[in-house]
């Protein structure tokens, strides 16, 4: 079994938003990142996953196992960390870590003491004397230390200074290299899964648009410069969205041989950032 996670046809509906048939897996050995505009669902998605809400139809598989048959013995295979404090504020961080392992059946006190190093962290501080950075580091730490086989965040580095977030992606690169294990990370900061994403889900308004290997995305999606009078009924039809202003057009196209043979060496082409990627997808939908 590859996958450390596999939905097939996920359905979960509110009032105003819908997941709607959502299938994607996510591969053992390798980090995969997860992206969309706010609002697209990505929380709800970690949510059905951590079998904290259900779904409506459709499966969800956690090592081949059924999230909600097997909920308890997934759980301890899956090391969770939150953007927001979700520890006790009154304790110490050592009284926190004691009040959590034994739910673990393989915590390791000489793993946590090891990342309690590395961090930097206190101790003997309260929790609620913990700058953001620190919360995360500790919760990462918390998550690493039963042995997880997936490691599953929800926007971890949010909020975090260039340094602090740096040393995240430092220890998930050192984490991925074991490759049993699994990392899947709900971000807006694009950038760091451009360093150290191997796999790239995109949801958007409650649908997946792709889940695909970050170099396979990244040799098909182009930015396309160029001038405006280049612009004619057929080359538009070449582009996902075109941005146009008085200097020139800009577009985004997932064809990029033909613009090539097409238009030649009048515009200049790069394969894409994901950030572009969300930015014009989510574009072309305001306007239709
Ligand atoms: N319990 C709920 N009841 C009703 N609507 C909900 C509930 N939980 C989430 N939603 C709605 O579902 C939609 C998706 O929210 P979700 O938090 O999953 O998005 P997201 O992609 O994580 O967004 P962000 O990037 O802003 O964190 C939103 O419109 C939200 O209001």
């Amino acid at each position: 079994m590859k996958d450390a996670i596999t939905l097939h046809n996920v359905n979960k509906a509110f009032n105003g938003f819908a997941l709607n048939n959502v299938s994607f897996s996510v591969k053992k050995g390798f980090i995969t990142g997860f992206i969309g505009p706010n609002g697209s669902g990505k929380t709800t998605t970690i949510k059905l996953i951590m079998n904290i809400i259900r779904q409506d139809s459709g499966t969800l598989r956690l090592f081949g196992l059924d999230n909600e048959e097997y909920s308890k013995e997934v759980k301890q295979r899956i090391g969770f960390v939150y953007a927001e404090n979700h520890f006790y504020e009154h304790l110490t961080v050592e009284k926190m870590k004691q009040v959590i392992a034994p739910f673990y059946t393989q915590w390791d006190d000489g793993v946590f003491a090891y990342y309690m190093d590395y961090f930097n962290l206190p101790w003997r501080k309260k929790i609620k004397h913990l700058s953001t950075g620190m919360v995360t580091k500790l919760s990462l730490a918390m998550a690493l230390s039963h042995h997880a086989e997936l490691i599953i965040m929800d926007e971890p580095t949010s909020g975090l200074d260039p340094i602090v977030r740096r040393e995240i992606l430092d220890i998930l690169s050192e984490v991925i290299q074991d490759e049993n294990k699994a990392i899947f990370f709900s971000t807006h900061i694009t950038t760091d899964l451009e360093q150290i994403a191997d796999y790239i889900t995109f949801l958007y308004n409650g649908e997946i648009i792709f889940s695909d290997r970050k170099d396979m995305i990244k040799e098909q999606y182009y930015i396309v410069k160029g001038a405006n009078e280049l612009l004619d009924a057929d080359i538009r039809t070449m582009f996902i969205q075109l941005r146009e202003t008085s200097t020139g057009f800009e577009g985004l196209t997932v064809e990029p041989k033909k613009v090539r043979t097409m238009m030649g060496d009048y515009v200049v082409m790069e394969s894409a950032l994901l950030e572009d990627i969300m930015v014009y997808t989510a574009r072309k939908d305001q306007y239709v």
